[in-house]
C-alpha cells in the first residue's frame, strides 16, 4: 500500500509540475517574441476548454497553470504523510472548473455548451444562473474544508492506531510505556492485553526484543602454563585437625602477654611468640625451682627458640620446625626478634615498664581475651569471648566446651583508664599496613564496615607505618566504604517514547521510502543517549542499501550522527540509532545498587545500555581491558568510575591497585587511598619496574596455587578460608594505565613483552590490566596486545580505521562522545552500546578524600623501583661464578648479615643477578628462618644469624 501511494504521488506531482512548466513556457515565450507554430496551435486549441478568457489567448491559461502547480505541491506534501488528503486534489479541480464556468458565463461565450444549456434552462437569466454557480462554488469550498478536517481526523486515527500497536509491542517486550497519550478505551485494551499476557506461559509469550545470542564462554584457563614450582605440601597437611587434643603450646599463660591491660584478638602463634621471647630475654623465672631452671635451660639449648612466625612459616611449607632448630650454639649476636625489639622500644617510649618480678597481667574489668588456635573448631568459637566476670578476674581456668585454656592472671590490679585498644609499639608492622594511629580507635563496628586482618598484603606481613604488630592486632582495623550521599543524582528524561520520537520514526520510514527502500518500523527503544528504531526491510531490500543511506537519514532527521546496525545480531531486523535531542546523564550513584546485585570479585561500573539496563562488569571475568577513544570522549571518566567502583565496594584487603599516569594530572588525585601498592607512577621506567613486580608476583602466586592444587585465585582463597590454613588470602591486583600510547612510545617493545606476558597468564592469579589510550594506532595497540586483551571499550574515535583497530569493526567513529561507548566483551564479540556512568571531578575528590582518611598506604618495597644499573662507586661486586646456588646463598647471607637486613634489589645489585632470583633468595632465607617477613616498603629484618 505504501509503495502504491508513494509512487502515485511521485508520478502525479512530477506530471503536474511538468505540465505547469510547459504551459508557463507556452504563455511566457511569446512575450519574448519566441514563436513556435506547434506551441501556438496547441495553446489556441486548449484555451476554449480551460482558458478563462473569451478570447483564445494563452494568458487565459494562467489559472490552470496555478492549479497544476498547486497539485504538484499537494502531491509532494501529502506524500507518505496524510493519505486521505489526496481527496482534496479532485475538489480543487472542481472548484477551478466552477470559477471557469463563472468566467465563461460572464463573458457569455456559451461554453461549455451542455452546462450552459442546463444553467439557462427554464428561461433563467444571467443573474440567476451566475448565482447558481456562485452557490456551487461556496458549496465546494465548504466541501474542501470538510474533507480537509475529515482527512485530518482519519489521519490522526490511523496514526493513533499505529502508535497503539507499537505500544502494545513494547508492552509485550516488557518495556516501560507512556500511556498518558492514550484514550480510555485504549488504556483498557492495553490493561486487558497485559492481563492476557501474564496468563500466557513463558513459551507462549511473544518476545519482541530478544536477548543477543551469546557464544559459549571461552575458557582462558586452558592457556595457562604453570611454571615450575617448588615443593609445597598438600592441603590436608596444612590444616590442623579439629579433633586434635589440646597441645601444651595451646595453653597460654596470660601472664606472658604484657604487663599492661590488653584487649583485642591474639593468635596462638602470637601468644606463643611473646612467651618465647620473654623467656629468651629473662631466661628463667625467679620463682621456678632450681630443677625447673635446669630443665628449662637444657630445653633451650636443645632447641634454639624460633619465633612464632618462623615456626608457623616452616609448618606451612611442610618442614619440621624442630629440624631447623637443631642444637646450635647459643646465640650471642645482636639480632633480636621483632617482638623483643618491639617490647624494648615500647619501654623506651615509656608506655609501660617491665616489672621486676615475673610478668603479671592486670586484666581490666571486665576483660575480653579472644583466642584463635587455627583449628576450625576453635576458630568458630573464637567469637565466644573469654569473659572474666569481675569476681573471677583474679584467678581463672577457662574451658571452652571440651578444650581447656588455662589463664593465670595474677594481679594487683592497676586499673586502666583507657577504654581503647592499647598495645606496645612495635617495629613489626601490620601486613596490609595502611592503618595508622591517625585512625581513631573504634569502639563499635558500624554496619557495613569491614574488619581488616593484618595478614592480607601482597606477600607482606608488616606495614611501613610502624603502627602495630604483624602478629597482634592492636586494634580493629576498619575500611569503611564511602557513603552514597557524597555522590550526586542527576535528573532523568527517562526512556519514555513520546510523540516526537514516534514522529521521527515515521519520518525515518518516509525518508527511506523516498529512496525506494520499503521498510516497516517494528520497534522503538529509547536509550539514555540514542534511540534505536528497529526496522524490518521488505523482501528484496538489500541491507547494504540501508547502511549507505546513513547520511541521508541524518540529514532528513537533522541528527548529528546515525549508526546503523545491519542486521541486529540474531534478528532479521536492522537497527538505526539516532541521537536523542536530550541526553540523560547516568550518575555513578544510580549504578551502585546494580553493583551489589552483581556479586563478582571485582565489579566495575560501566554505564547503561540501550534498554536502560545497568552494565556492571566483573574484571575477573573480563579479565583485562583495553580502552581507547579520542580526546574528550570520556575515557578518564570511565577509568575514574572503575577505580571508584573498587573504592566503593572493595577493601584494600581484597583489591590492591597500581596506577600509572604518564600525563601526571589524571590519576594523581588517588595518591592517598589505602588500596595503592605504590604511589601513582608517572615515570615510564618505574612502570616497567611495576610490571616486573607483577610478573614476579604472578610467578609467586602460581607456586602458591599449585601448592594447594587451586586453579585460580578464587579457589585458592576459598581453600584457605575453608581449611583455615595458616596463610594469607591473596588480594586481586588491578593495574590501571591511563595513557598507554605514551608509554609505548618511550619504552615500547619492552613494555609490550611484559604486558603480553601478564595479559596471557595473570588472570588466574588475580592480576588484571586496564589500559587506556587516546591514540589507537597499530604501533600502540599491537597485534600481540590485542590478541591477549579480548575485552575492549571504544569511545568516540575520528575514523573507521581507528575503530577497527580497537573493536575489529567500524562503528566507534559514529559515537557521540561524552561517555558514549561500544563495549566488546571477551565472551561476546558483538559490540554493545553503552552510555558511561558519570562522576564529576568533585565527586571523585570526595570519594578519594573519604577513602584516604582510612589509613596510610602500605607500599611495596621501594627497592623494586631502584635503578638496576650498578654504580661503580657502590658496594663492591660480589658476583658469583656460574650457577652455584649454595655459593650464591652463602654470599647473599654474608651480605644480609653485613647489612642486618635483606633487600632483593640490593642483593640483585651486589650479586649481579636478576631480580627474580634475588627475590627467591630472600624468600629462601625467610624459609630458613634468617630473615623476617616482608616489611612493607623497607628491607626485611635479619632475625637469626646463620650458623
Ligand atoms: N559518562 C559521561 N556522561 C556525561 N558526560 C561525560 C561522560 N564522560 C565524559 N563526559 C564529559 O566529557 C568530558 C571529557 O571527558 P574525559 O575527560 O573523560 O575525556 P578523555 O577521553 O579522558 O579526554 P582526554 O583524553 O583528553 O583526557 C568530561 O569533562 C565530561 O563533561
Amino acid at each position: 500500500m505504501n509503495k502504491g501511494k508513494g509512487r502515485f504521488s511521485l508520478v502525479f506531482g512530477f506530471l503536474s509540475l511538468f505540465l505547469a512548466m510547459v504551459l508557463s513556457l507556452g504563455i511566457v515565450l511569446p512575450l519574448f517574441s519566441v514563436k513556435a507554430s506547434f506551441l501556438t496551435g496547441f495553446l489556441q486549441w486548449l484555451a476554449p476548454y480551460i482558458g478563462f478568457s473569451a478570447l483564445a489567448n494563452p494568458f487565459g491559461l494562467i489559472p490552470f497553470c496555478f492549479l497544476l502547480i498547486l497539485w504538484a505541491c499537494m502531491a509532494f506534501s501529502f506524500r507518505g504523510r496524510k493519505p486521505f488528503s489526496f481527496v482534496l486534489i479532485p475538489v480543487t479541480a472542481l472548484m477551478y472548473f466552477t470559477v471557469y464556468l463563472l468566467a465563461q458565463m460572464l463573458q457569455q461565450t456559451g461554453r461549455p455548451k451542455v452546462i450552459m444549456d442546463f444553467l439557462f434552462a427554464n428561461g433563467a437569466t444571467l443573474h440567476t444562473a451566475s448565482l447558481k454557480v456562485v452557490l456551487a462554488f461556496l458549496f465546494e469550498t465548504g466541501l474542501f474544508v470538510a474533507l480537509t478536517l475529515i482527512g485530518d481526523i482519519l489521519d490522526r486515527h490511523y496514526r493513533k492506531k499505529k502508535a497503539f500497536a507499537l505500544k502494545l509491542k513494547q508492552m509485550q517486550a516488557g518495556q516501560k510505556i507512556d500511556t498518558s497519550s492514550l484514550s480510555r478505551g485504549e488504556k483498557r485494551r492495553l490493561a486487558s492485553e497485559k492481563k492476557r499476557q501474564e496468563k500466557l506461559t513463558e513459551d507462549e509469550a511473544i518476545v519482541v526484543l530478544k536477548q543477543k545470542q551469546k557464544p559459549e564462554e571461552k575458557d582462558f584457563s586452558g592457556k595457562m602454563e604453570f611454571p615450575q614450582v617448588m615443593e609445597v605440601p598438600p592441603l590436608n597437611s596444612l590444616a590442623r585437625s579439629p579433633e586434635r587434643a589440646v597441645a601444651n603450646k595451646d595453653i597460654i599463660d596470660v601472664e606472658e602477654l604484657a604487663p599492661t591491660p590488653s584487649y583485642g584478638l591474639a593468635s596462638i602463634g602470637a601468644l606463643q611468640t611473646i612467651k618465647e621471647e620473654h623467656m629468651r630475654e629473662r631466661k628463667v623465672e625467679k620463682d621456678e625451682t632450681r630443677t625447673e631452671k635446669k630443665k628449662a635451660k637444657s630445653d633451650e639449648r636443645k632447641h634454639e627458640p624460633l619465633s612464632g612466625f618462623l615456626q608457623a612459616a616452616l609448618e606451612v611449607i611442610g618442614k619440621n620446625p624442630a629440624a631447623h632448630s637443631e642444637p646450635v650454639p647459643k646465640r650471642t649476636g645482636k639480632a633480636k626478634g621483632m617482638l623483643a625489639r618491639a617490647v624494648e622500644e615500647t619501654e623506651d617510649h615509656g608506655l609501660f615498664s617491665r616489672p621486676e618480678t615475673p610478668a603479671s597481667v592486670t586484666i581490666a574489668n571486665p576483660v575480653e581475651v579472644k583466642v584463635s588456635m587455627g583449628s576450625p573448631s576453635l576458630e568458630r568459637r573464637e567469637k565466644e569471648s573469654l569473659q572474666l566476670p569481675a569476681e573471677e578476674s583474679g584467678k581463672a581456668t577457662i574451658s571452652i566446651r571440651d578444650q581447656v585454656i588455662s589463664v593465670r592472671p595474677s594481679f594487683d590490679e592497676p586499673k586502666t583508664e583507657r577504654p581503647e585498644f592499647f598495645a606496645p609499639l612495635s617495629t613489626a608492622k601490620p601486613i596490609n599496613g595502611g592503618f595508622s594511629d591517625d585512625v581513631p580507635p573504634i569502639s563499635e563496628v558500624l554496619e557495613g564496615d569491614l574488619d581488616i586482618d593484618t595478614a592480607s598484603g601482597v606477600g607482606g606481613l608488616a606495614s611501613s607505618n610502624g603502627s602495630g604488630s604483624a602478629l597482634i592486632n592492636k586494634g580493629r582495623l576498619i575500611y569503611r566504604f564511602p557513603p552514597e550521599e557524597i555522590l550526586v543524582r542527576y535528573p532523568k528524561t527517562g526512556n519514555v517514547i513520546d510523540t516526537e520520537t514516534l514522529e521521527r520514526g515515521d519520518k525515518l520510514v518516509a525518508t527511506l521510502m523516498e529512496f525506494n527502500v520499503r521498510v516497516e518500523l517494528v520497534s522503538i527503544v529509547r536509550g539514555p543517549t540514542v534511540t534505536m528504531f528497529e526496522i524490518l526491510p521488505a523482501p528484496g531490500v538489500r541491507v547494504n542499501t540501508i547502511v549507505s543511506l546513513a547520511d541521508n537519514i541524518a540529514l532528513s532527521l537533522a541528527a548529528l550522527q546515525v549508526r546503523i546496525v545491519a542486521p541486529i545480531p540474531g534478528r532479521s531486523a536492522v537497527g538505526i540509532e539516532i541521537p536523542n535531542r536530550k541526553r540523560d546523564i547516568i550518575g555513578f550513584k544510580e549504578m551502585l545498587p546494580s553493583m551489589d546485585q552483581k556479586r563478582g570479585n571485582i565489579p566495575m561500573v560501566l554505564g547503561k545500555n540501550l534498554l536502560g539496563e545497568p552494565i556492571v562488569i566483573d574484571v575477573e571475568k573480563a579479565p583485562h581491558l583495553l580502552i581507547a577513544g579520542s580526546t574528550g570522549s570520556g575515557k578518564s571518566v570511565c577509568v575514574n568510575s572503575m577505580i571508584c567502583s573498587i573504592l566503593f565496594r572493595k577493601s584494600p584487603k581484597e583489591v590492591r591497585l597500581i596506577l600509572v599516569d604518564p600525563k601526571i594530572v589524571e590519576l594523581n588525585i588517588y595518591n592517598g587511598i589505602p588500596h595503592l601498592l605504590t604511589p601513582v607512577i608517572t615515570d615510564p621506567k618505574k612502570t616497567l619496574k611495576a610490571f616486573d613486580f607483577c610478573l614476579y608476583e604472578m610467578d609467586r602466586r602460581y607456586r602458591l596455587l599449585q601448592g594447594i592444587n587451586a586453579r585460580n585465585i578464587t579457589g585458592y582463597n576459598e581453600k584457605i578460608e575453608e581449611s583455615h590454613l595458616a596463610r594469607e588470602k591473596l588480594p586481586f591486583i588491578v593495574v590501571v594505565i591511563d595513557e598507554f600510547a605514551d608509554l609505548m612510545h618511550t619504552v615500547g617493545k619492552e613494555l609490550e613483552n611484559k604486558v603480553s606476558r601478564l595479559a596471557a597468564m595473570s588472570r588466574a592469579v588475580g592480576i588484571h590490566l586496564i589500559l587506556a589510550t587516546q591514540r589507537p594506532s597499530v604501533d600502540v595497540i599491537t597485534g600481540v596486545i590485542k590478541s591477549n586483551i579480548p575485552t575492549r571499550i571504544a569511545f568516540a574515535v575520528t575514523s573507521t580505521t581507528d575503530s577497527r583497530i580497537i573493536i575489529d569493526e567500524g562503528g566507534a567513529e559514529k559515537l557521540l562522545g561524552k561517555g558514549d561507548m561500544l563495549y566488546v566483551a571477551s565472551t561476546d564479540p558483538i559490540p554493545m552500546r553503552i552510555q558511561g556512568a558519570y562522576l564529576s571531578d568533585n565527586e571523585v575528590e570526595e570519594v578519594v578524600r573519604f577513602a584516604s582518611t582510612q589509613g596510610v598506604q602500605d607500599f611495596i618495597d621501594d627497592s623494586f623501583f631502584e635503578d638496576e644499573n650498578v654504580d661503580s662507586s657502590d658496594a663492591s661486586s660480589d658476583e658469583v661464578e656460574g650457577n652455584d646456588d649454595d655459593a650464591l646463598m652463602e654470599k647473599a647471607l654474608q651480605i644480609v648479615v653485613e647489612r642486618r637486613c635483606a633487600s632483593a634489589s640490593y642483593l640483585q645489585r651486589r650479586l649481579k643477578i636478576g631480580y627474580n632470583r634475588a627475590a627467591r633468595l630472600v624468600e629462601q632465607m625467610e624459609e630458613m628462618g634468617y630473615v623476617g617477613p616482608p616489611n612493607g616498603s623497607k628491607p626485611r629484618e635479619l632475625i637469626k644469624y646463620p650458623s
